[in-house]
């Protein structure tokens, strides 16, 4: 474990400003940090401290403990997101990843919420914040060619099936089973192309940028604001067609499915037995509802409950991790299974992706449709996607599901969806 922490005293000050437009058009090219929805977020800039290395307890220590000693002076003290904010990303296994827990926190940062934009920055006493401007244009990719290696379709098919087979014969009920490829483009990723374009596009979606970890993921596994906590479980997947009435269609057939139902149903359980001990009033909804998004219908539940004193989000998403959606059930036997098939190191990619505030508030949503570039050569970008394996899988009809699941990844980097 590894962190480096603010040099002297510092304090965070908050000040409300004028609507700023369009975060994203500000993000900086090098180190930048992002969480946008609906034109709304948060990005930020420079990095006054790190914390790298250690499990979800340490790092939500370390933040305590940071916050603890650091003044904050707000014009905004009610709207959530505002003050000192840190964005994490963990990765799905830390025993089987080369990829490291990580809180960023920003000097800077710019947010946009609820009608009212504000900026913090973390300084020395009577340093003020200051609108950055706005940036050039990003690049698009171009030239992007796919690197050999990573599972051809036979192969992970062939892994599906020996999945199906050892949960036929009765040894567990679901896994989430994943691939990754590689591509690399002609010149250095535009971090700013990738999250503009996602937000623009996936506007439903939580996009993120943490460490070069790239996506615009559908899935909130935990948002705590106030007293109130709300996670969003998606398991049960249809591409989608894109003709409005064949969609309509895919949408009932989703619905009164009985394998995607029964999929939905354990995940659920999950999340739903992971919040206990730490909340109380829990709702959960009967039946899940389908929720669209431009490439692929899910079956979604919302779970609210009342969170008890002192619990942080981050503290939360250590618990609900990883649920179903990204495991399997039992969960054991799932991350058993997936070391010994998958082949893969996932990286941050399925693990918690999100911010923390001083108060404990934030928000953590799982890091799908998403791509890391590689630090040291910001060419090349993988981008991974999974799904969940039951009883009644089809290897083909769960190859498809990847590639459906790929396209937004696809879409932004200008890869032709075909060739995967
Ligand atoms: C694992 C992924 O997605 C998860 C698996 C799903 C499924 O199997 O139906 C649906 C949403 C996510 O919980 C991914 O997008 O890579």
């Amino acid at each position: 474990m590894r962190h480096h922490e603010p040099l002297g005293k510092l304090q965070a000050r908050t000040i409300e400003i004028p609507d700023p437009g369009e975060l994203s058009g500000y993000l900086p090219r090098q180190d930048a940090v992002a969480w946008l929805r609906r034109g709304e977020g948060m990005i930020g800039f420079g990095e006054v401290a790190r914390f790298q290395g250690g499990s979800f307890a340490e790092a939500d220590a370390w933040w305590s403990r940071l916050c603890a000693e650091l003044e904050h002076d707000s014009e905004l003290l009610d709207l959530s997101g505002t003050g000192p904010l840190a964005f994490g990303s963990f990765p799905f296994a830390a025993s089987h990843s080369r990829s490291e827990a990580l809180l960023i926190v920003p000097r800077l940062i710019l947010g946009r919420r609820r009608g009212r934009s504000w900026l913090t920055l973390i300084g020395g006493p009577g340093d003020q914040p200051e609108l950055p401007p706005r940036q050039s244009a990003a690049a698009a990719p171009s030239g992007l060619r796919r690197d050999v290696g990573g599972l051809a379709e036979a192969d992970w098919r062939g892994i599906v099936e020996a999945a199906v087979t050892r949960i036929t014969d009765g040894e567990l009920s679901k896994v989430v089973l994943a691939r990754a490829e590689v591509h690399t483009a002609e010149r250095p990723l535009d971090p700013r192309w990738l999250v503009g374009r996602l937000s623009e596009e996936y506007r439903d979606c939580w996009t993120f940028c943490v460490a070069g970890l790239i996506g615009a993921s559908p899935e909130m596994l935990l948002r705590r604001e106030g007293g109130l906590v709300t996670s969003r479980v998606l398991a049960g997947t249809i591409r989608r067609n894109g003709a409005e009435e064949l969609d309509l269609k895919l949408a009932r057939s989703l619905a009164r499915s009985g394998k995607n139902l029964a999929e939905h149903e354990l995940a659920v359980a999950s999340v739903a037995e992971a919040l206990a001990p730490f909340t109380s009033g829990m709702n959960v909804p009967d039946a899940p509802y389908v929720l669209e998004l431009p490439n692929v219908l899910h079956l979604a539940s919302d779970v609210t409950a009342v969170v008890r004193p002192g619990v942080s989000a981050l503290r939360l998403a250590g618990e609900l991790h990883p649920s179903a959606a990204v495991c399997g059930t039992p969960t054991a036997d799932a991350a058993a299974l997936i070391a010994e098939l998958e082949q893969l190191d996932r990286g941050r990619y399925s693990g918690p992706v999100g911010w923390l505030d001083a108060n404990g508030d934030g928000e953590f949503a799982i890091a799908l449709r998403c791509g890391q570039i590689d630090p040291d050569r910001p060419e090349t970008i993988t981008v991974y996607a999974g799904c969940g394996i039951v009883a009644e899988s089809d290897p083909a009809e769960e190859w498809a599901e990847t590639v459906a699941k790929l396209l937004p990844m696809h879409q932004v980097l200008g890869v032709s969806s075909a060739a995967s």
